[in-house]
């Protein structure tokens, strides 16, 4: 994550991702589930805006950049504004390791729809352990930075890291992997929100486990037929059992022509892939018009 200075502010820019394929191998005492998935960052961006205060004081203050119907569509009052925000976490985190006695103010831009599969909040307490480290003058090795991020939540590490990543363990342990051809992608945030908790509690550990490696192949090589039958989310079963209006989107996504449609993460947003931009944003027009939600066209970036 590339943090760029304006002024007397700190600006970055924390990415969406898009999970291509994720399965379930296991479930851990402590409740986790032991996953494999392979993640792509795409560019739908929170923007966190920071400034170094007087004193050690965290002031938060998270605004959307969507206004109306499309901002409750995202997800705009599930987004908390006190200290249980990733962001404020993060920063806290920090002042608590290194205890640092300096203040800062964050400006949190939200854009990306929470509730929604899309990592927001994750991405935002990543790029705010990056950012406050340069603020602060904090000197941190990438893997202590790694072990702050994976206290934060299971998917903080993966957004360290630059382009697509294949996570396992419980989701911490992260391999940057080579991307292939630019993807090209609609995502649909339908009105309702899931919780990630509640889907891996309702998802059942499959006996024979799917693998990552035919479909990276696939996106590698570009082949796109065999790319398109193997986009594949083990999470997709329980989300429909908890939210069974998501079949109408996924059927409605499936018409556009795609290579693939999946759920991305825990849902509740759902994904096409195509080849070209052009096909994206045609597919975009035509989910608007059905309004079933809040369209997005993006790209994987690297
Ligand atoms: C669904 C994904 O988005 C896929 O990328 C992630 O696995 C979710 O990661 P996350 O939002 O960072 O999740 P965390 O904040 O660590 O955990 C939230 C809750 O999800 C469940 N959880 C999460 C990760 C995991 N591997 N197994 C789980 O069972 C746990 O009930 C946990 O209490
Ligand atoms: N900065 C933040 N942005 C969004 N949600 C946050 C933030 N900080 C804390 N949260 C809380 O975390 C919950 C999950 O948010 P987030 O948008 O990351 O999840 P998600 O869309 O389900 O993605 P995933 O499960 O893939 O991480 C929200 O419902 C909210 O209560």
């Amino acid at each position: 994550m590339q943090v760029q200075r304006w002024h007397t502010s700190w600006v970055v820019h924390a990415p969406a991702k898009l999970n291509l394929f994720f399965e379930v191998l296991g479930r851990r005492e402590d409740g986790y589930h032991l996953i494999e998935t392979l993640v792509v960052p795409v560019n739908l961006y929170d923007t966190l805006v920071l400034e170094e205060i007087p004193g050690s004081d965290i002031v938060l203050d998270v605004k959307w950049v969507w206004k109306g119907d499309w901002a409750e569509l995202c997800g705009k009052h599930s987004v908390p504004v006190d200290e249980t925000n990733l962001v404020y976490r993060a920063a806290r985190l920090i002042q608590q390791e290194t205890a640092i006695t300096r203040g800062v103010r964050i400006q949190l831009w939200k854009r990306i729809p929470t509730g929604a599969g899309l990592g927001g909040g994750s991405s935002d307490a990543a790029a705010a352990l990056v950012a406050l480290c340069q603020l602060w003058h904090v000197g941190v090795s990438p893997q202590t930075l790694h072990d702050w991020g994976a206290r934060l939540g299971s998917d903080v590490p993966l957004f360290l890291e630059k382009g697509p990543s294949v996570c396992r363990g419980r989701g911490e342990i992260v391999e940057p992997v080579r991307p292939g051809p630019p993807l090209h992608a609609v995502v649909v945030k339908p009105p309702v929100s899931l919780a990630t908790r509640e889907v891996y509690g309702a998802c059942r550990v499959p006996e024979t486990p799917q693998p990552v490696t035919p479909l990276l192949q696939a996106w590698q090589r570009g082949d796109w037929a065999s790319f398109g039958k193997r986009v594949f989310n083990r999470l997709e079963e329980p989300a429909l059992r908890l939210a069974p209006g998501l079949a109408h989107l996924k059927q409605s996504l499936a018409q556009t022509g795609g290579l693939a449609v999946s759920l991305t993460g825990s849902g509740s947003c759902y994904f096409a892939v195509y080849s070209h931009r052009e096909q994206a944003l045609a597919a975009a027009r035509r989910i608007q018009s059905t309004r079933l939600g809040a369209a997005f066209v993006v790209h994987s970036v690297v």
